[in-house]
């Protein structure tokens, strides 16, 4: 079998990520808006109701809002996601061939994670700023993606673009090395003996789901202060996701931090496990139509 190269990490993590926006945008609308509304006037009263309210007041499209953003960061973001995992496990290697352990494929996941975070702040910044927008009943201030960037530069600068970077590593290092630990764990424990580098859609979409729903187990609290983070009105955190943290505790107690667990749960299976068979596909392909890429 041709050896896997970063190129191909790059192409295959890209097509990854854009079967995982296509399959899991909707569920990710429901937890950002559960996750900022309103304590005291909220909106839904769960998972169930906020996709209800948003269909009859914004049709099937509204479950999509802002899904421009997330396909033009995501797409990007998993191809340097998947690069940056394969060059965190050549890292470890002595030969191409040799199994990593478990820990170093969470090494690995995380380095990941640190790579991702370039691209993925300021998504999810516009991101969570174009969900947020769309379900309050007050005046939409932003056109769409390229309108947030151009507004929050205006503002304050690249700064506020990248508002959320460190909440962003403190959510994506180990939820990353989560990730990728499991998945490759839960795939190699599936297959049997000496096939575990055959391609089986059934076990990747078992391992990439898997991985997907262990990877937000770690990612949700994190996630929760990122989001209040990145969607507050300037100057209400000042010192950043510590602020946010304290707020949370003091207002609302830690029960607080795991909202819009549900949808989460809900979207990570089957947007993870698109991901990574789009990934395995594609490097399939690659591997028969490039095999010297
Ligand atoms: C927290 C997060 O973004 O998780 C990604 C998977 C998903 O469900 O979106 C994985 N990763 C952290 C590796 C980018």
């Amino acid at each position: 079998m041709p050896a896997v190269s970063p190129a191909k990490d790059f192409l295959a993590g890209g097509f990854g990520g854009m079967c995982l926006v296509a399959s899991g945008h909707p569920l990710d609308t429901i937890k950002v808006r559960l996750q900022t509304q309103s304590k005291t006037q909220p909106l839904y009263n769960g998972t169930w109701d906020c996709a209800v309210k948003t269909v009859r007041a914004e049709g099937f499209t509204g479950l999509y809002k802002g899904m421009a953003a997330p396909l033009m960061g995501v797409t990007p973001m998993f191809a340097v996601c998947f690069l940056g995992f394969g060059i965190g496990k050549r890292l470890q290697q002595k030969s191409p061939d040799e199994k990593l352990t478990a820990v170093q494929l969470f090494n690995a996941g995380m380095l990941s994670g640190v790579f991702t975070t370039a691209i993925m702040a300021p998504g999810e910044r516009i991101k969570c700023l174009l969900q947020v927008q769309q379900a309050s009943s007050g005046p939409q201030v932003y056109k769409g993606p390229i309108d947030v960037v151009k507004q929050l530069y205006r503002a304050g600068g690249i700064a506020s673009i990248y508002k959320g970077t460190c909440a962003t590593l403190l959510r994506d290092v180990p939820a990353s090395g989560m990730y990728f630990m499991s998945y490759e764990w839960i795939k190699a424990s599936m297959a049997p003996p000496g096939q575990e580098a055959q391609l089986s859609p059934l076990r990747t979409v078992v391992a990439g789901g898997l991985a997907g729903m262990l990877n937000w187990c770690v990612a949700i609290a994190p996630d929760v202060l990122k989001s209040r983070l990145q969607t507050a009105p300037e100057g209400t955190y000042p010192n950043g996701i510590r602020s946010v943290f304290m707020d949370i505790m003091k207002k609302e107690g830690p029960s607080a931090l795991f909202r819009g667990l549900t949808p989460v749960m809900i979207r990570a299976f089957p947007a993870n496990a698109a991901c990574f068979l789009g990934y395995e596909v594609a490097i399939k392909f690659l591997n028969k139509v490039a095999p010297n890429l």
